[in-house]
């Protein structure tokens, strides 16, 4: 279905339309006492069952053991599951706690006073919308949503909402510390020295997105983030304390199911992302996930951000890493620059699986 289809007598762009120009996202629509969720925000039942209660659970590695253990334990997470929590990260929980509540308060101010910021263009680094892909998705998503481009340069502060804009610089830097010391981890988990993926310059392209997910009032009917792999390379996600964030898990037999990432306080969220599946030639997994909407009447929060390589010249390739690469292990990838990278990205919906496919030698 396209956005431009006429569904049983539905006109869905003019929804779309009619809704994004509200300038007010999907808090505006439950500000408004909306007690049915609108028909361009349904979607269609998941075939995929949750995973049997207590099974299995994502890993939860604590930074503070000794370094080959954590080197071990995240190479296995990385491996097995492109998903794992991490403690003693050093983030302070007050920091976490302040951060995600700057991001509520932002989107339970008054409508008026959240408008002026909305926009669906990066030009000065920050937008507040809902649904990045609204005019690509055939289902819309219960979410608003604040980005931040935060490297390799910052946006002018002054173009970040006052009432989260403190809160967002200073984890920006929170997270760039932390992510930093992953990849060093993961890089040497990868056997190729501490600093090899640094040296791609991952980390120093950043983009720090904020979902707010408005209590709704038919959870079931609608989805918070559609299923889909993060195109980065490794991506930093915080999350408040009411759940929803599900991992897709294949067994060995092949059968899948969706995995609860259960929110541990002070814990942060790291996942492997496209790029780094490719880079790594497939030791890392980046695996297909989903935020559901789980509540009536509580809001969620989670702040997710993508680090990625600042290098975009024509002359930046990546794909495999030559160390990786064998006669026993050939590149399952061609190289590629970033501008093709992301134009590959950006020409699919977020729901598909393609971009890895599509470097597939
Ligand atoms: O809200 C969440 O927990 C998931 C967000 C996410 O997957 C993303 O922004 O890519
Ligand atoms: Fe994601």
């Amino acid at each position: 279905m396209t956005t431009t289809a006429f569904d049983g007598g539905f006109d869905r762009a003019a929804a779309v339309k009619q809704f994004d120009e509200s300038r007010t996202g999907v808090k505006g629509l439950v500000d408004s006492g909306v007690t049915e969720i609108p028909t361009m925000f349904r979607h269609n039942p998941d075939p995929l069952p949750p995973a049997p209660i207590g099974s299995v659970s994502v890993p939860t590695i604590d930074l503070s053991l000794p370094r080959s253990v954590v080197v071990d334990t995240i190479r296995a997470a990385s491996h097995e599951w492109g998903f794992f929590q991490v403690i003693n990260h050093g983030i302070p929980a007050s920091v976490i706690d302040k951060t995600l509540s700057a991001i509520q308060s932002f989107n339970e101010l008054p409508p008026s006073d959240r408008s002026p910021y909305y926009s669906r263009s990066m030009t000065g680094g920050v937008s507040y919308s809902s649904n990045v892909d609204l005019y690509k998705s055939s289902a819309a998503s219960w979410r608003d949503t604040i980005q931040v481009l935060t490297g390799p340069t910052r946006p002018d502060p002054e173009r970040i909402p006052p009432v989260c804009r403190q809160e967002i610089l200073a984890w920006d830097e929170h997270v760039t510390k932390v992510g930093r010391s992953l990849l060093k981890l993961m890089s040497e988990g990868l056997g190729v020295g501490p600093h090899r993926l640094e040296q791609l310059t991952i980390g120093d392209g950043k983009v720090m997105v904020c979902h707010y997910y408005p209590p709704c009032p038919e959870p079931d009917a609608t989805m918070g983030v559609v299923t889909h792999t993060d195109p980065g390379a490794l991506t930093v996600l915080v999350q408040d304390s009411t759940g929803g964030l599900q991992v897709k898990r294949t067994e060995q037999d092949g059968k899948c199911y969706w995995v609860d990432i259960d929110p541990v306080p002070g814990a942060l969220v790291i996942n492997v992302g496209d790029l780094l599946q490719i880079i790594s030639n497939d030791e890392f997994k980046s695996v297909e996930h989903r935020a559901v909407v789980r509540s009536r009447d509580k809001s969620r929060v989670s702040i997710a951000v993508f680090l990625n390589p600042a290098k975009r010249g024509d002359s930046d390739f990546y794909g495999p890493l030559p160390e990786l690469i064998s006669d026993e292990r050939p590149a399952h990838y061609r190289n590629f620059t970033m501008s093709e990278f992301m134009g590959t990205f950006f020409s699919k919906q977020l729901a598909s699986k393609a971009l890895t496919d599509h470097f597939k030698l």
